[in-house]
């Protein structure tokens, strides 16, 4: 990455108390103890701030930071997602229950201080747990949702929906993968895990058709969305697991020409896996943050028939011990 600084779009602030004072930051390795973030040179700086005031305003309207101990007190956690291409600025309040006193006069203070900022959310997470959001939302102010742009096609985006954490290296990621295709015009393409469609939308004018398929319901509304929000009528989103799918497309005796592939950091599985490979597309585009489940899973492809022709790291997550990584795998006729 040219500069490889501010390059995260989505920033997750944990908050707590250090000193009686209201702290925001993240989780010490493997503990809930809460290290202060004031500012962190990977993520976008305008989150930095926007925490700041949010700690600021926290204390002004005597609002509690969650103490997990004692389970008591109000916000536990803040998300920041920022459009890095059209400034649009999500910010999600994650609380522990429903109410927020002086709720009105907070987000009205927060917006005073950053007109920036096009929506906010409350998110209810009432459960002792480890993960950061939960199943109640409620939009407090704005759409609730924000937009960005990515290799010329505009996306909206949920708070809950997973993009690509760094916008300037993904635009390098697709270009590749695509380059890496080498599609002709009449393929039937498979993007699956396909998020909120980015990959699909952005290759389908390249192809016959797309079937997107994703577990997460509303990445698959805003990729329903997003295909029409550009125009698209060749890529369609199906909800659901994607090994499930792929079982049935087989079933169907579907024909696939191309997967392109890019699963959570676990990795596929041998459902989604063997299925691929009975389906017999001639080319498979893996596209992976974890390179030791894609090598688990790329080992169980060849044994099937297909050769890695291509290999491509990608730094996408800079000053990390991350990499995003992708291969070309081939079948001959
Ligand atoms: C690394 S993201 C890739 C998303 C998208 N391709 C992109 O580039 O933005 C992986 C996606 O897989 C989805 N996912 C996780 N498990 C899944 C499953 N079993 N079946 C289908 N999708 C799944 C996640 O919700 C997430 O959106």
């Amino acid at each position: 990455m040219d500069n490889p600084y501010d390059y995260r779009n989505k920033i997750h602030a944990t908050y707590s108390y250090k000193n009686k004072e209201i702290v925001s930051g993240f989780y010490e390795e493997q503990s809930h103890r809460v290290i202060p973030v004031e500012r962190c040179l990977i993520q976008s700086s305008k989150a930095d701030e926007i925490n700041k005031t949010i700690r600021e305003l926290m204390k002004s309207f005597k609002l509690k930071a969650y103490d997990e101990e004692r389970d008591t007190g109000l916000i536990r956690h803040v998300l920041v997602k920022v459009g890095f291409a059209t400034k649009e600025v999500m910010v999600v309040l994650v609380t522990i229950g429903p109410m927020f006193p002086s709720k009105n006069n907070f987000i009205k203070a927060l917006r005073k201080k950053h007109p920036e900022i096009t929506t906010i959310i409350q998110n209810i997470n009432s459960k002792r747990t480890s993960m950061v959001l939960g199943n109640r939302e409620k939009v407090l102010y704005g759409k609730g949702t924000i937009k960005d742009t990515l290799c010329g096609y505009t996306f909206n985006i949920s708070s809950k929906s997973f993009y690509q954490v760094n916008p300037t290296q993904t635009e390098k990621l697709y270009g590749k993968a695509i380059e890496m295709a080498d599609f002709k015009g009449n393929e039937v393409v498979m993007d699956a895990y396909s998020g909120i469609g980015t990959i699909g939308i952005i290759l389908s004018e390249k192809v016959k058709s797309v079937i997107g398929v994703e577990l997460n319901k509303d990445a698959v509304k805003d990729s329903i969305k997003n295909a029409k929000l550009n125009k698209v009528q060749n890529a369609r989103f199906y909800e659901g697991d994607a090994g499930e799918f792929m079982l049935h497309m087989k079933e169907e005796g579907q024909k696939l020409d191309v997967v392109v592939m890019d699963p959570p950091r676990s990795g596929s599985d041998e459902r989604f896996l063997s299925s691929l490979v009975k389906i017999s597309p001639k080319k498979v585009i893996y596209i992976s943050c974890n390179p030791i489940t894609q090598a688990r899973d790329i080992k169980f492809l060849i044994k099937h028939g297909y050769k890695v022709k291509e290999i491509q790291p990608v730094d996408m997550f800079p000053h990390t011990l991350h990499v995003e990584n992708i291969c070309l795998l081939t079948k001959d006729d």
